[in-house]
């Protein structure tokens, strides 16, 4: 329901839209046999669309007990379906004649009491609109069996939760999209979570600019297939309070509330900026926020609208009642001064009317059937069910389209972009870092088995020379001295000898001389394979003196890379910088435009909405060409190296 401040748009007269189709699939299926609303769709325009309060009744079948106890009497009603009028018997020969939006009689089969009532309401859901579908009625009338049922045994029979949320299901994307659910009940002018009982006293949050109504309290869970929105039904009825009164034994005493929540992606609303080179993984792809709609489909399942007196209630029943009828009196108010374009409308005397505030004289679409009973036993409530219909078909809302920047999510995808650009980096200085270690360790093992092997074929050289040196002293000694001995005792013998042994002694001294001519030559061969290896030696330096100035020059490129690398690392600080107060602007342009969003809305918010967006696209434009810019030029130079 709406304050005041939410009355201004109500009072145009419906008219059926000139209105652009919002669905982002296309164009919005059509409702056909739908109570006469305007499809979903609606103008863009930030003002809304007027759209009244669609209303439907539906007559159950007599039950047991009326087919023997009413057997001698009509019923107290008589629908012309057609006509779409139903006329209440006042006796047997008058009776009052009132037209509603649909009128469904007890032949009506589920699929088409969903159809007409709820399908254009959650189709409205899925273009981003709020939507009620409410069921107001006396106890046993068959409120639940139109909305809860669950029809595990018969599909026919399913209500209208089970095949709204089908048909949601059926339309979103599950990757781009989301639905979540709470289920609740108002029992007693306590709110409590039918998905978690323990969590029984669950306040009401309102938005005093927008008018949303919100419940930070509930359990909200994720649907993403039908079968856990069934156990999460399940679940819901299981915990709901039922209390036996004199009239129905299986009377729900509490308003049962399902809240589905529906997010959306609008597809190619949120336009990128890729660089020049259309490099993907860029910081600058994704700098506008993606457009998102925000339906609610709110299905209230009313406790029974009889009156106290007749339920019999006593004790803590009677206060029961008394509760069940201050949040019903309080919503028939309500409704009495929305249909009366009343200044005030006493939405805060009841949590119900709280929670319903968006859904009557608000900005949802709204539909509600009200049920009633054939027997003329229950005349009484069945006029006032009749008469409460017929109030409520004079609420004219204000449909809005919830649709925003989704800033948060251009938030977290800055935060991956940012985390893999981070990770990316440090994989690609890791990599450098292993090269250069990889090249150092490879020179270093080079140089220090050259080193080796030099310092093996010097020490083997050595070896050799100094082996084949002392034998050839060894030798030389050896000769000298026989040759000394052989003179030593030439000299001694010569005298007693004869001529004839000199010429043998000459003889000797001649092979000695051979002999020592033999070794000169030894010597100088040598000397020569001496000089031979000193070359070798010679040059084996060289070898080494010339990797000793590779190794110095490999460590000053070493030196170089590492200096390159810290101002990359620099470099990647500062882009790093700029991202966050990239950041922090966008989130404080979003904070603005919140903010201006809320105290325009209800000026001139088309104008706004352009604003902001230019006001968004210049800031980010100077900011991505100045850290773009860098950014690549730095991100280039890193891969050359
Ligand atoms: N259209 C219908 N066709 C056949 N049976 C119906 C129909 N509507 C209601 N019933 C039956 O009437 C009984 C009462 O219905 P239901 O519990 O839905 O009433 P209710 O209005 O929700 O009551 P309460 O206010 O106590 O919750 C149930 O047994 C249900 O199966």
């Amino acid at each position: 329901m709406a304050t005041s401040g939410g009355f201004n748009h109500r009072n145009g007269v419906s008219q059926r839209s000139s209105l652009k189709p919002l669905s982002s699939s296309g164009v919005r299926r059509s409702s056909t046999g739908s109570m006469g609303g305007s499809t979903a769709a609606a103008a863009k325009d930030d003002t809304g669309v007027p759209g009244r309060v669609r209303v439907a009744v539906r007559l159950r079948p007599r039950n047991q007990e009326e087919l023997i106890a009413d057997a001698d009497f009509a019923d107290c009603v008589e629908l012309q379906s057609e006509l779409k009028r139903l006329k209440l018997r006042k006796n047997n020969w008058d009776s009052d004649t009132f037209e509603f939006d649909e009128v469904l009689t007890e032949f009506a089969s589920q699929k088409r009491v969903y159809e007409v009532v709820a399908k254009p309401v959650v189709e409205s859901v899925l273009d981003g609109y709020n939507g009620t579908v409410m069921a107001y009625g006396q106890t046993g009338t068959g409120k639940t069996y139109t909305l809860g049922r669950l029809g595990e045994e018969d599909t026919a029979a399913r209500g209208i939760m089970v095949r709204a949320m089908e048909d949601i299901l059926a339309d979103i994307s599950l990757e781009t999209d989301s639905v979540s659910v709470s289920y609740l009940q108002l029992y007693m002018e306590t709110i409590q979570d039918l998905l978690d009982p323990a969590n029984d006293n669950i306040s009401i949050v309102e938005d005093p600019k927008t008018g949303d109504v919100s419940l930070p309290g509930a359990t909200i869970i994720e649907i993403r297939d039908h079968m856990s929105f069934m156990e999460l039904l399940r679940l819901g009825e299981a915990h709901r309070f039922a209390a036996n009164t004199k009239l129905n034994t299986e009377s729900s005493r509490s308003h049962a509330i399902l809240m589905v929540n529906v997010k959306r992606h609008v597809k190619g609303r949120d336009s990128t900026l890729s660089n020049e080179n259309g490099n993907n993984s860029h910081i600058s792809k994704n700098l506008k926020a993606p457009l998102v709609r925000k339906g609610k489909l709110v299905v209230v399942d009313l406790a029974g609208s009889e009156r106290i007196d007749k339920s019999g209630s006593e004790g803590h029943t009677l206060e029961e009642a008394k509760s069940i009828n201050l949040s019903l009196s309080a919503l028939g108010k309500c409704i009495n001064a929305l249909a009366e374009n009343s200044a005030h409308v006493p939405v805060r005397d009841s949590k119900l009317t709280r929670l319903l505030r968006d859904s009557f004289g608000g900005t949802a679409r709204t539909s509600l059937i009200i049920t009633i009973g054939p027997s003329p036993r229950h005349r009484g409530e069945t006029t006032s069910t009749i008469m409460f219909g017929q109030r409520a078909m004079k609420v004219e809302n204000m449909l809005k389209l919830k649709e925003e920047f989704d800033y948060k999510s251009l938030s977290r995808r800055l935060d991956i972009q940012l985390d893999k650009l981070i990770a990316e980096h440090e994989r690609q200085q890791k990599a450098f870092k292993d090269e250069i270690e990889r090249i150092t360790i490879e020179a270093q093992n080079q140089i220090s088995e050259t080193e080796r092997n030099y310092a093996d074929a010097l020490e083997k050289e050595r070896l050799k020379y100094q082996k084949d040196y002392m034998e050839s002293i060894k030798k030389l000694e050896e000769q000298l001295m026989m040759n000394q001995r052989n003179y030593g005792s030439d000299k001694i013998t010569n005298g007693q000898k004869d001529n004839s042994t000199d010429v043998t002694s000459n003889k000797e001294n001649l092979s000695a001389l051979e002999e020592v001519v033999e070794l000169k030559k030894m010597l100088q061969k040598e000397t020569l394979l001496r000089k031979n290896a000193e070359e070798e030696i010679n040059n084996l330096k060289n070898q080494l003196s010339q990797w000793k100035r590779s190794e110095a020059l490999g460590n000053s490129e070493i030196l170089k890379l590492r200096k390159m690398l810290e101002d990359e690392t620099h470099r990647k600080e500062k882009l790093e910088e700029e991202i966050a107060m990239l950041q922090s602007q966008l989130m404080q342009i979003s904070f603005e435009a919140d903010e201006t969003r809320k105290q325009l809305d209800l000026s001139e918010p088309g104008k706004i909405l352009g604003g902001l967006d230019s006001l968004m696209e210049q800031v980010r434009q100077s900011q991505l060409k100045e850290s773009g810019n860098e950014e690549k030029s730095s991100i280039a130079q890193l891969f050359e190296q």
